[in-house]
């Protein structure tokens, strides 16, 4: 094998990456499921969602508030408005980057209507005075509005209309306890299986009026990361290449050949990640080694390599992360089709048997 057989692999359009780009965010909202029955997966949070919704609506008011936690991409944004469509209520998005300062807050919610979802995505990134804020209206519906600086400050408390928070995160951990416990909801979404991202590329098939064939759903799924959003994109790209390169049917053939030039593999690993399981492997002999030096092998930063792609190998048993450093396990050998060292490696110290 040719370790060089690529150029430096960049991190810009990733394909498989889980963060909305700007063609997603067009063609998402033609995408999402509107109802809960339509929303595909997550049966245990569905099932407990519609129990609190209809609840809710039994008696005549709004819905708990909700906290969503899950890696992007999972479906927290359509969760949150198919609360608001089952409650008939309007919904308002916003994120907790954008809301620096506890001001931002309270003109947001005074200026929600009874009954309202309000959104906010990233709950984890708003400021602190704000997130002190949002406790009180959490839990009594009230907001003090404090006017003026220094000893002559006054706090003027503000009523308001009762409404349903859907906090969103994609780290549930880092929430402070207080917030966590306001939440009389809390659904943690897990990556899909890939039978259920079938189901997810059918449905956006139909809607996308593309022809797909059972076995060319499957081949999009398996790569697709446990991610709709990253199966929905893939689709679409392999929607092209069905239309430019062949009859515009995708097929199982078709989806392989379009992957391929689009160089995601049959696991779903890219590039990038195939770059950093190379170096470790054929420069460190599957190691253990630091995280810098495999940067440096692969030409990335340190953070693109440990945020990026860490993640997704490490979830697929690829890649350890050690005490000592990184180590390769059996089975990234196995997926670049190379045979590891007698006697697991040097450095290995048999961590993963001989
Ligand atoms: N369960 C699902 N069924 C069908 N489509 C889904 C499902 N979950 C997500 N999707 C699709 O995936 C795309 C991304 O979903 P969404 O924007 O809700 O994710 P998110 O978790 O809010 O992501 P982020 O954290 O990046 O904001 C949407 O186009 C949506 O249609």
């Amino acid at each position: 094998m040719n370790w060089d057989d690529e150029s430096v692999p960049t991190t810009a359009d990733r394909l498989v990456g889980a963060a909305a780009d700007g063609e997603d965010q067009a063609v998402e909202a033609a995408l999402r499921p509107k109802a809960l029955e339509e929303f595909v997966g997550q049966e245990r949070v569905r099932e407990q969602l519609d129990l609190v919704l209809k609840a809710a609506r039994r008696r005549g008011g709004t819905a708990d508030h909700v906290l969503l936690s899950g890696a992007p991409g999972l479906g927290k944004t359509t969760l949150s408005m198919i609360i608001a469509a089952e409650m008939g209520a309007p919904i308002r998005i916003t994120s907790g980057p954008a809301i620096q300062h506890a001001g931002d807050l309270a003109a947001i919610l005074s200026s929600l209507a009874e009954g309202e979802v309000l959104f906010l995505d990233e709950i984890h990134r708003m400021s602190r005075p704000a997130e002190e804020m949002l406790y009180m209206a959490m839990e009594d519906f009230r907001v003090d509005v404090i006017v003026g600086k220094g000893p002559g400050a006054t706090a003027i408390p503000l009523e308001l209309p009762p409404f349903t928070l859907v906090g969103a995160t994609t780290r549930a951990g880092l929430l402070p306890p207080p917030l966590r416990d306001r939440f009389g909801f809390t659904g943690h979404m897990e990556f899909y299986a890939p039978a259920e991202l079938e189901r997810v590329i059918h449905r956006s098939a139909r809607l996308l009026d593309v022809d797909i064939e059972s076995e060319g759903a499957a081949e999009i799924a398996g790569r697709s990361r446990g991610t709709p959003r990253i199966a929905n994109r893939l689709l679409r790209r392999v929607r092209d290449f069905a239309q430019v390169k062949a009859d515009g049917v995708i097929t199982r053939e078709v989806a392989e050949r379009a992957l391929e030039v689009y160089e995601v593999d049959g696991r779903g690993l890219d590039r990038l990640d195939r770059a950093v399981l190379r170096a470790l492997l054929g420069l460190f002999g599957g190691g253990p080694v630091g995280l810098s030096t495999l940067a440096v092998a692969v030409g990335e930063e340190r953070e693109t390599v440990e945020e990026v792609a860490e993640p997704f190998l490490v979830r697929e048993g690829l890649l350890a992360r050690t005490p000592r450093g990184r180590v390769a396990t059996p089975a990234a050998w196995a997926h670049l089709g190379l045979v590891p060292p007698q006697g697991g490696g040097p450095g290995q110290d048999g961590l993963f048997g001989p």
